[in-house]
């Protein structure tokens, strides 16, 4: 697709909507307040802010010996090149962009992945989040960046975005489905994507063939103050809103080297033994769907 233009209200992030509902207010309120070093740290290594995880296999032979003193650095820097190869998968599922597209990041956090996308394909990106400090942040990155024409956030809930209904080539969830109704949110993707245009989310979701979500899913949410969906949610709500799955790719073997090598840092949460043990009792997956509009 070659030269949609969205058509949406002016990018600025002074006015700052009402969340739609309580639940919208804390999570604002939450990534309002993150300053997590294991997020800033990792961003200070080329300047791609992520909230997101890592995939692909650790290179041990760049890390080195842990008890040499650039040991700690080397491992910042290993694991945020794994987070920006999750960037990259999700990229390369987007399908024909051309320069002219417009792509729309639902919850976009502080950026990280909407910069990738511009300075991959050269196309315009327009981001929403529901906090005001990230949708700040992003836009600052994007005015050093010198692509504030290309890429900008704005404070927005995604279930109600202001883009013109068919207007986008492609959008994507990147962890960050979790904090709404599945329904709504594909519905919004569906009216905003144009016919032949393509969704994709890299997500974590609970596994139905566990059964139901297990001790360790709750504690990812409660951690997170998310709503983790099943993978059957998925494809379900997908079906209901004309996007057709095209691939689906467990990505949770291509996950589990970035926690186990996040287990041993300095930088940890305490949300690590979750994630390992239950992407490891296969009560928990971490996947991407790619789907066209159909
Ligand atoms: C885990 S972060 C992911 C950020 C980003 N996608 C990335 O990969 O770095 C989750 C993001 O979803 C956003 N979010 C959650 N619910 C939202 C909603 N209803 N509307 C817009 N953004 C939302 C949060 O503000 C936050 O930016
Ligand atoms: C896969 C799942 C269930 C994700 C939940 C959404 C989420 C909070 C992602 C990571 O954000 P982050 O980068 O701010 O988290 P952390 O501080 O742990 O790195
Ligand atoms: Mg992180």
């Amino acid at each position: 697709m070659t030269n949609t233009e969205l058509t949406v209200a002016p990018a600025t992030t002074a006015f700052i909507p009402s969340p739609a509902t309580p639940y919208q207010g804390d999570i604002a309120r939450y990534w309002d307040h993150e300053a997590r070093p294991v997020n800033l740290r990792l961003g200070d290594v080329d300047g791609l802010y992520h909230h997101h995880y890592g995939i692909g296999d650790v290179d041990h032979a760049s890390l080195g010996d842990p008890t040499d003193s650039g040991y700690e650095k080397k491992l910042i820097a290993e694991l945020h090149r794994l987070e920006s190869a999750q960037t990259d998968i999700l990229l390369d599922h987007l399908g024909e962009i051309g320069r002219g597209d417009t792509l729309v990041d639902a919850g976009c956090g502080r950026g990280g992945s909407m910069v990738m996308a511009h300075q991959r394909l050269g196309c315009k990106v327009e981001g929403v989040t529901l906090s005001a400090k990230q949708a700040e942040f992003a836009n600052g990155r994007a005015r050093e960046l010198g692509i504030e024409d290309s890429v900008r956030a704005r404070v927005c809930n995604m279930l109600g975005t202001p883009f013109e209904t068919g207007g986008a080539a492609a959008s994507w969830n990147n962890e960050s489905s979790m904090y709404v109704d599945l329904h709504d949110l594909f519905a919004e993707h569906s009216r905003v994507l144009a016919v032949g245009g393509r969704y994709v989310t890299i997500t974590g979701c609970w596994n139905p063939r566990y059964g139901q979500p297990s001790k360790w899913v709750s504690q990812i949410n409660a951690h997170f103050e998310c709503n983790i969906h099943s993978r059957r949610e998925y494809m379900r709500a997908m079906a209901d809103n004309r996007l057709v799955p095209q691939a689906v790719i467990d990505l949770t073997p291509a996950t589990l080297p970035y926690w186990e090598l996040r287990a041993t840092s300095s930088l940890v949460t305490g949300i690590e033994e979750a994630f390992i043990n239950s992407y490891k009792d296969g009560s928990f997956q971490y996947v991407l769907i790619a789907a066209d509009r159909v």
